[in-house]
């Protein structure tokens, strides 16, 4: 069955600068457990900081999708919804998933089925997660340094393709196999793409980080490619990591570390550590980008869907606030997108004094705070 999509009213501004880019249409996926609740924070946070900056119209429309969607309707996500999906300028995902021991739902199918297929069938080639400790956030680093970097996690190929197999499942001679698919477009795009990034920071340095002392086929591949693109820029540096080294500099030097490409399962784990560094997994925010323009990239926090805390206004919004920040920075709406992040910036300063705030409160307080 196909979801009703619920349409908002257009928030926009009356007067509005006319000379500012065109009308931002969002599809909204709030998903499971927590997902709902911070995606509610961030398109708060989102609207508000769009009127204060005066943009023109921003239109957002919901979408139920998800486990608890699934156990409704069967539907994790059909051809027509995704049409549907392919109209908006940009999605906002909350998070899906059921709790590990709910076994109603098969492990991995809305994983698979909903968001790995959003996720390749809008050709989401370069998943950006930044990774920045902000002042004021307690890292559990002892000496942390300066932490600013980003990592562009390969998207659509690798261990995620869904290539693979089990034979005699269930006997003692059982076979299963995963199989990392790696081709040349993919992995030179996103190569690109990080030097690119690369290229417009600061500090213009890309790390690669694979594993191919014994991952040779792909290892090969993407060191091949790395060299090729490195010679269209020189002024990029770069170097490589393995994966497992990767693993000891981010928590013993992650200050070393400014864009970080690397394929979609390091990249997963990757990205969680980085957050872990940070100031945890509350603020990590990222973007699923469609480099390609042929479709919306989407943006979603780096987390999960916390069935532990989810239903009790615990979660932390900040990272789905700044996924929404990194929304407006794509669709080319900096001042709101630069309101949000320093928004963000003073509500985090100021969380040192240990007061515990609930979800809603900490999304009242940014939005509040957008307007200044
Ligand atoms: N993008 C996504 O939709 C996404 C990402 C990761 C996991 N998942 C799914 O989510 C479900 C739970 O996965 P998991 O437990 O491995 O990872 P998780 O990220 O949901 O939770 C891991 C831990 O971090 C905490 N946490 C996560 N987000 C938080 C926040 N905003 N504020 C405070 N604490 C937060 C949780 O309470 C939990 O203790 C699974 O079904 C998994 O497949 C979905
Ligand atoms: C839920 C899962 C499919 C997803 C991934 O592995 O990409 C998640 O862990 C993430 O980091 O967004
Ligand atoms: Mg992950």
């Amino acid at each position: 069955m196909v979801s009703t999509p619920e349409t908002s009213a257009p928030v926009s501004p009356a007067g509005a600068a006319s000379a500012q880019p065109g009308p931002l249409s969002i599809a909204v996926i709030g998903g499971d457990g927590i997902g709902p609740e911070v995606t509610a924070e961030a398109l708060k946070v989102l609207l508000a900081a769009t009127e204060a900056a005066g943009d023109p119209e921003v239109t957002t429309t919901d979408f139920q999708l998800g486990a608890d969607h699934w156990l409704q309707t069967r539907e994790t996500l059909s051809e027509q919804t995704l049409e549907q999906l392919r109209g908006y300028d940009a999605i906002l995902f909350g998070a899906v998933g059921a709790a590990p021991n709910d076994t109603r739902i098969p492990s991995g199918l809305i994983e698979r089925e909903l968001l790995l297929k959003l996720r390749f069938s809008l050709d989401h080639a370069a998943n950006l997660r930044p990774a920045k400790l902000y002042p004021g956030v307690p890292s559990p680093l002892a000496d942390p340094g300066e932490i600013d970097f980003v990592v562009v996690r390969e998207g659509t190929e690798g261990p995620y393709v869904g290539n693979g197999g089990a034979l005699r499942t269930g006997t003692p001679q059982e076979i299963a196999t995963e199989v990392s698919v790696n081709t040349a477009h993919g992995v030179e795009r996103v190569v690109r793409h990080a030097f690119e990034r690369a290229q417009q920071r600061p500090r213009r340095h890309v790390t690669l980080v694979h594993k191919h002392n014994v991952l040779v086929h792909a290892g090969h591949l993407w060191r091949r490619t790395v060299e090729q693109v490195a010679a269209e820029f020189p002024e990029v540096t770069h170097d490589y990591l393995h994966v497992d080294a990767a693993t000891i500099f981010m928590t013993t030097d992650p200050a070393r570390f400014d864009v970080i490409v690397t394929d979609n399962l390091f990249g997963d784990i990757l990205t969680d550590l980085a957050a872990a560094v940070t100031g945890g997994i509350g603020l990590a925010a990222s973007g699923n980008l469609n480099i390609s323009g042929t479709g919306p990239s989407m943006f979603e926090p780096v987390h999960g869907s916390a069935p532990d805390i989810a239903g009790q206004q615990k979660a932390d919004p900040t990272a789905a606030i700044l996924s929404g920040a990194l929304l407006l920075e794509q669709a080319g709406r900096t001042e709101a997108a630069r309101r949000i992040e320093e928004a963000v910036h003073a509500d985090i300063a100021e969380r040192s004094n240990g007061s515990s705030r609930s979800t809603g409160q900490i999304g009242d307080a940014i939005a509040a705070s957008v307007t200044g």
